[in-house]
């Protein structure tokens, strides 16, 4: 284990800006990052080749991720589609089964879970918190017309695993449609090696 733990702090929460104050690392996602994710491979060069925006910001509080640490973020995604397709995360799954927790500070968003057979989703709004279980890989779209915004806090020992819901998928896309949006469940699901990553995260002890 190396270095001290955090001291005592409070933060300031800003969910009309997306801003933590004291902010720990800014990340930001553009089209570009999100190669191979939007179903609409296309779609998303053409944008990326008019001018790359950003998808997606993550502004983390300073709280590094070790075992112990309770990190926390507010993430804003822009509105926008790549085809039919809400922008969105790139999507992960945590190594060390762990839970998380999202909660809505404006706008309007899906929160997709996969376990590598089934696919769970609740809509987050200002006010709605929404569960993460251990072993269930995540991913947020903005299904309306103005940034969505949501803090998240986490175990700090959790990881992320970016490749296995590159190569695997979420199982279901957040698409337009008469409604708004629709989730669409996506046909064959997933391989054998797919199905035992997540088998193993959810087995307790
Ligand atoms: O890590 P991704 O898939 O890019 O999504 C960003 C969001 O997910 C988190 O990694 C937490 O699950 C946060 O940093 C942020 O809220
Ligand atoms: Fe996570």
């Amino acid at each position: 284990m190396s270095g001290d733990l955090v001291r005592p702090f409070a933060a300031g929460i800003d969910g009309a800006s997306g801003g933590v104050d004291p902010a720990g690392v800014v990340s930001e996602r553009r089209l570009s990052d999100l190669r191979g994710l939007f179903r609409d491979a296309a779609a998303l060069e053409r944008a990326v080749g008019e001018g790359d925006e950003v998808v997606y910001r993550v502004v983390a509080a300073p709280v590094p991720e070790v075992e112990g640490e309770v990190p926390f973020s507010v993430t804003t995604i822009e509105a926008g589609r790549v085809g039919d397709e809400f922008y969105m995360t790139r999507g992960h799954a945590h190594p060390e089964p762990q839970g998380e927790v999202y909660f809505g500070l404006s706008g309007r968003g899906v929160l997709l879970m996969y376990d590598g057979e089934e696919v769970r989703w609740v809509e987050i709004r200002p006010g709605v918190a929404g569960y993460i279980p251990p072993g269930w890989a995540h991913r947020t779209a903005n299904v309306g017309g103005e940034p969505f915004r949501f803090l998240a806090v986490y175990p700090g020992s959790a990881g992320h695993d970016y490749a296995i819901v590159a190569e695997g998928g979420m199982g279901a896309r957040v698409v337009r449609s008469a409604a708004g949006y629709e989730v669409v469940e996506e046909p064959g699901g997933a391989g054998p090696a797919v199905r035992e990553y997540y088998r193993r995260r959810k087995k307790r002890g």
